[in-house]
């Protein structure tokens, strides 16, 4: 019988709630454990429901961390075939241990291959996704995950609801929720399971990361507490190079608006905002960035904004603590001269 989105599911044979894993070389990505926080107090309000976690081709020791920091149960997909990441392939597996298990819920990380990863996934399962959630919530009279996501240009929220299908899908961007305190006296079950793919139709031969090479030794932004970021103020990718220069010296990391990765200047990884990553420095330096709406969302929890722009009427400096107004031309390296100067004195 062909299934459709609008075909109900029986719920009552779902249960729990479920997180992809997402590695990242042999750990697991941070995104993941923040949803399995999520996770818990989902499943806290769905009456004590299960935890569980699935990593592809990941060790033991990973599902020993997921357990340690809120999983129940992890899945640990095994075929070497699936030790390099291709999309179809690693839908196909996923969608298989969900079809298996049957989770209520299904959460995972926003990354550039979660987001990808959701939509193969749903397709797959013919349930639905909501992509970028920034809330998640339970409805108590329907038991439904209520997924919560900035739309209109981030000027409104929207709530969504997958009524009929099941599991209830939804990608959150990392560092929107707090990563749970790791606790090792956890305990959990640990389940290996061989699942069979279709023969490949692609195969990764070599990663070649062309603008990552540049900031390869700093930190990600969602892990810095000092955090400088150009805009498309800077002009050029010369302009950003003096931001890496600057991030260094204080023992930070680099960020960029969409408009910087757009003009090729800063890897996407580096990308804050909506489209972004969220983060929490205790300083942002914001270099070259006018403040729209969707930059800003992503960096509400800073604790202290510096912005460096010729403009004093762009929104970024209505919402900085210390607004410089001027050439980041002049400003940067003067900044990079005195911050040497006290580092020789000292
Ligand atoms: C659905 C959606 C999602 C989006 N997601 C994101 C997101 O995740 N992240 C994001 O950043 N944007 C996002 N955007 C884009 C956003 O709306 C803005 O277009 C973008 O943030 C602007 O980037 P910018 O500040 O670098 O460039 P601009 O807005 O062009 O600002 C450049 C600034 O540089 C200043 N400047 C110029 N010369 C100098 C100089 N010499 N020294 C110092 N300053 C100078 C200018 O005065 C100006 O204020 C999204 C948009 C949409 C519609």
């Amino acid at each position: 019988m062909p299934c459709s989105l609008w075909t109900p599911v029986n719920k009552e044979e779902y249960k729990g709630v479920w997180v992809y894993l997402e590695r990242a070389g042999d750990r697991l990505k941070d995104v993941g454990l923040e949803l399995l926080g999520k996770a818990r107090e989902l499943a806290q309000k769905l009456g004590g429901a299960e935890v569980g976690g699935v990593i592809v081709a990941g060790s033991e020791e990973m599902a020993r961390e997921a357990i340690y920091h809120g999983a129940d149960k992890v899945v640990i997909i095994d075929n070497p075939e699936l030790k390099s990441y291709t999309p179809v392939e690693y839908a196909e597996a996923i969608a298989k241990v969900v079809q298996k298990y049957k989770p209520e819920i299904f959460l995972i990380g926003g990354t550039k291959r979660g987001r990808e990863l959701a939509a193969y996934i749903a397709n797959t399962l013919t349930t639905g996704i909501t992509a970028d959630c920034t809330a998640l919530e339970i409805d108590p009279k329907t038991r439904d995950l209520l997924q919560i996501r900035p739309t209109f240009g981030g000027t409104q929220l929207a709530t969504i609801r997958t009524p009929q299908r099941r599991p209830q899908m939804a990608s959150v961007r990392p560092g929107v929720f707090p990563k749970p305190q790791r606790d090792p006296s956890r305990t959990g079950e640990i389940i290996t399971e061989k699942i069979e793919i279709p023969k490949r139709r692609t195969r990764l031969i070599s990663v070649e990361k062309r603008l990552e090479k540049d900031v390869a030794d700093l930190p990600p932004v969602e892990s810095a507490d000092i955090v400088v970021a150009g805009g498309r103020g800077l002009g050029s990718a010369e302009g950003f190079k003096l931001l890496i220069e600057l991030a260094k010296l204080l023992n930070g990391t680099v960020g960029a608006s969409l408009m910087a990765v757009r003009a090729g200047w800063a890897p996407h990884t580096r990308q804050i905002g909506q489209t972004g990553k969220t983060i929490r420095p205790k300083l942002y330096i914001a270099v070259g960035i006018s403040g729209a709406i969707q930059h800003l969302m992503g960096i509400m929890e800073a604790k202290t904004i510096i912005a460096i722009n010729p403009d004093p009427h762009a929104p970024i400096m209505e919402n900085a603590d210390y607004a410089v107004v001027g050439d980041y031309k002049q400003i940067i390296p003067l900044l990079i001269e005195e911050i040497r100067k006290i580092r020789n004195q000292r």
